[in-house]
C-alpha cells in the first residue's frame, strides 16, 4: 500500500474587504473583513489536502503564525499513520509540551489546530474519493470513536455511551441518506439583516429571500434598543407571524441587561437569542436561559465556544437550548464529533454556525453527518446560511429551496480557487494593493 507521506505545508493570509459594504457587521464586530488562514498540505505522491480556519481581518496574521508553529508536527507524517491513531494525533497537536501553554485548546492555537486538521480530513476524504460527510457516514462507529479525544468529558459522555449512540443510529441510516440527497438539510439566512445595513436594504434583501423560499431569518441586535425594536418589527411584519425569527447580540450585554433587552423584543417572537453575553460565561447563560424560558425564547451559542469542555459545561448547566458548533473554532472534525455526541445525549438540538468565508462549505458536512448518523431528527434544527464569497471556492455550497444539498465532490469543500487566493492575499494581492 502507498504511504501518502505529507512532505509540505503552506499557509496563506487571505482576506476579503467585506467591511466596505458592512457585510457581516454586528454589535461587536462593526467592520469585519472576512478572512482565512488557508492551508495546503502535499504528499510525496503529489496529492493535496486543503484546510482553512475562519477569522477576521488583522487577527489573521497571528493565526498564520500559529499554523506555522504547528506545521513541524504534521510534515513528515503519513496519512495512514495519522488516521490509524487520529486521537493520538489530535493530542499531539493540542498537548505539545512547549506549545500548550498558549492554549490549551482555545483561542488562536485552537483555530490553527482546526486549519491544520481540516486539511488532513480533506486529504483523507479525497484519498477515499468521498465527500467528507459520506466518509463519516460510512465509517465504522468504532473508528469514528477512535478519532475523538475523550479527555475531560467522560463525566458527561463515556466512550461506551458514544459508541452506543452511533450504533443505535445505524437503523434507518440509508433512508436518511436518500432523504438528504433528495431534499437537503434545512437552512436559515443571516444575510438580510447585518447590523450596518439600512432599513431599505434590509427590506429589499428580505423580499428577495422570501421570493427564493426562505422561511427562517436571523437579525443582528444589541447596539441600540430603539433600532432593534424598529428592525425586528419591520422584519416580523415582512415575514409574517408563521416564519421563524432569530436574534443575535454577539456578546454585547451583561447578564441583567440581556434579560431586560430581550424581554423588550419578546413581542416579535424570536426563537432564540444568540450570544447574549460573554461566550465564556456559562452560569450567566444559564441565568438568561432561565429568565427567558417563560417567554418561549431559547439561548443559542457556540461560534466562540472554544472547546468541548466549555460545551460540556453549557450542557450540564442547561445554559443553552441550541448548540452552535463551528467547523473552525473547535479542533476540526475530531472535536466537533465529541460535541455532536454530547448534544445528543443531553437532547439539545444542534444548529451550526456558518457564514464568514468557507464556514458554510465546511459545516454542511458535519450537520449532514449529525442527522444521518447521530440525531436522526430535524426538530428545531437548521443550519445557518450566509450568501457571501461562495464564488471563491472550487466546490461551493448548493442551496435549493432554502436547503443545503449534500456536496458530491471528494473532500471537505475547503479548496479555494488559486486565482481568488492570489488576488486576496494580504497585503500583496491586487485587491489590497488597490485599497492602500
Ligand atoms: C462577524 C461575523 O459576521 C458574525 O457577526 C457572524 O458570525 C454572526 O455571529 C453569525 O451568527 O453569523
Ligand atoms: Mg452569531
Amino acid at each position: 500500500k502507498m504511504t501518502k507521506k505529507i512532505i509540505k505545508l503552506t499557509v496563506r493570509d487571505v482576506r476579503f474587504p467585506t467591511s466596505l459594504e458592512q457585510h457581516g457587521s454586528d454589535a461587536m464586530h462593526t467592520d469585519p473583513d472576512y478572512s482565512v488562514a488557508y492551508v495546503v498540505i502535499e504528499t510525496d505522491q503529489g496529492m493535496q489536502g486543503y484546510g482553512l480556519t475562519f477569522t477576521v481581518g488583522r487577527g489573521t496574521e497571528i493565526v498564520v503564525c500559529a499554523v506555522e508553529a504547528l506545521s513541524a508536527l504534521v510534515v513528515g507524517k503519513s496519512l495512514e499513520e495519522i488516521v490509524s491513531d487520529f486521537r493520538g494525533f489530535y493530542r499531539l497537536l493540542t498537548s505539545d509540551g512547549q506549545m500548550r501553554w498558549i492554549g490549551p485548546e482555545k483561542g488562536v492555537i485552537q483555530l490553527a489546530t482546526a486549519a491544520v486538521l481540516n486539511a488532513v480530513w480533506d486529504l483523507w476524504a479525497r484519498s477515499e474519493g468521498k465527500p467528507l460527510w459520506k466518509l463519516l457516514v460510512d465509517m465504522d462507529p468504532r473508528k469514528l470513536i477512535s478519532c475523538i479525544d475523550f479527555r475531560y468529558i467522560t463525566d458527561a459522555l463515556t466512550e461506551e455511551e458514544a459508541l452506543d449512540i452511533l450504533v443505535k443510529a445505524q437503523t434507518g441510516k440509508q433512508q436518511r441518506v436518500d432523504q438528504m440527497l433528495k431534499e437537503g438539510y434545512p437552512a436559515y439566512t443571516t444575510s438580510c439583516a447585518w447590523l450596518g445595513y439600512s432599513d431599505q436594504l434590509l427590506k429589499q434583501l428580505c423580499t428577495d429571500a422570501l421570493n427564493d423560499g426562505w422561511t427562517k431569518f436571523k437579525v443582528k441586535v444589541g447596539a441600540d434598543l430603539k433600532d432593534d425594536i424598529r428592525r425586528c418589527s419591520l422584519i416580523r411584519q415582512m415575514i409574517g407571524p408563521h416564519n421563524t425569527l432569530m436574534i443575535d447580540a454577539n456578546q454585547r450585554w451583561d447578564v441583567g441587561e440581556a434579560i431586560t433587552w430581550v424581554t423588550r423584543l419578546a413581542e416579535y417572537k424570536p426563537l432564540w437569542i444568540e450570544e447574549p453575553t460573554s461566550p465564556d460565561d456559562i452560569l450567566g447563560h444559564a441565568a438568561i436561559s432561565k429568565a427567558l424560558a417563560p417567554l418561549g425564547i431559547g439561548v443559542a451559542t457556540g461560534e466562540q465556544c472554544h472547546n468541548r469542555v466549555m460545551f460540556k459545561q453549557f450542557l450540564q448547566a442547561s445554559a443553552l437550548q441550541f448548540v452552535q458548533i463551528d467547523s473552525c473554532r473547535l479542533g476540526s472534525v475530531n472535536e466537533n464529533l465529541a460535541v455532536l455526541l454530547m448534544a445528543h445525549k443531553f437532547k439539545v438540538p444542534v444548529c451550526p454556525h456558518a457564514g464568514g468565508v468557507g464556514l458554510c462549505e465546511l459545516v454542511q458536512h458535519l450537520i449532514l453527518f449529525d442527522y444521518i448518523s447521530v440525531s436522526a431528527s430535524l426538530d428545531n434544527r437548521m443550519c445557518e446560511f450566509v450568501d457571501h464569497l461562495h464564488q471563491h471556492f472550487r466546490s461551493p455550497v448548493v442551496i435549493q429551496n432554502a436547503h443545503y444539498m449534500p456536496p458530491k465532490d471528494p473532500g471537505y469543500s475547503c479548496e479555494m480557487l488559486e486565482s481568488s487566493v492570489q488576488t486576496h492575499q494580504y497585503p500583496q494581492g491586487q485587491v489590497w494593493k488597490k485599497l492602500q
